[in-house]
């Protein structure tokens, strides 16, 4: 990577990249089936959100999610990446959220249609500092967590993904070219849960980044 700044990655990145139901807990919470093959959905780069901003409630929602991740970004342009290659396009990672509004994107689910819309807003990929990849020596073990308020929801292990980076890296890169700076959001672990406005949101890997963001229903 040429920058370690997310303002790069904006320039950069083409697309985001993200991971539906990855957890089984987090799938079964919300009711789903576990997947026999990875749920694969994008976000527009205009929905990335700096700290020091606040996360805004989209049109039409009362029931905004938040859902911490992994994100990973991509290092170099790939297309058909096999599974034992994957490591090598991996440029570096940073914390994401893929705040969600629930009752748009169930709305969405009943009628049979895209999460764009309950996904996409502005301000709904909220995205902490590039972490260089050699600071994290195994990515497939690492504590991501959020705190509302100070109160912990979610607290899980990135071991526990149903379908590994590599293979998420290989699996995508099948239908589409990955490029410099594009990101993949690796799905979310359980807890997620609703946000009111002038709640203060918290969330890490481990002790390697911390993000902190409110929200603002006005
Ligand atoms: O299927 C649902 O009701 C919701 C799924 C998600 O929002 C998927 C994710 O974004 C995730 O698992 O991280
Ligand atoms: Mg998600």
């Amino acid at each position: 990577m040429a920058s370690n700044r997310l303002a790069q990655f904006r320039v950069f990145g083409k697309k985001i990249v993200a991971v539906g139901r990855n957890y089984k807990a987090h799938a079964e919470e919300l009711g789903n089936k576990v997947p026999e093959k990875p749920i694969i959905f994008t976000k527009p780069t205009t929905s990335y959100l700096s700290q020091g901003h606040p996360i805004k409630f989209p049109p039409g929602c009362n029931d905004l999610h938040h859902e911490v991740e992994l994100g990973i970004v991509v290092g170099k342009k790939g297309y058909q990446i096999p599974e034992e290659k994957a490591k090598e396009y991996i440029g570096g990672y940073f914390v994401a959220l893929d705040m969600t509004a629930r009752d748009l994107q169930l709305d969405a689910k009943k009628n049979g249609h895209p999460w764009t819309l309950s996904k996409g807003w502005d301000t709904s990929t909220p995205a902490g500092e590039f972490i260089e990849k050699d600071k994290i020596t195994n990515p497939q073990n690492l504590q991501i967590w959020l705190k509302v308020n100070g109160e912990m929801r979610q607290n899980g292990n990135t071991a526990d993904m149903i379908f590994s980076i590599s293979y998420l890296i290989s699996f995508i890169s099948k239908y589409m070219t990955l490029e410099e700076g594009d990101v993949i959001l690796t799905g979310t672990p359980s807890g997620v849960g609703g946000l009111k406005g002038g709640d203060v949101i918290e969330a890490g890997i481990g002790d390697v980044a911390k993000i902190t963001f409110s929200v603002d229903k006005s």
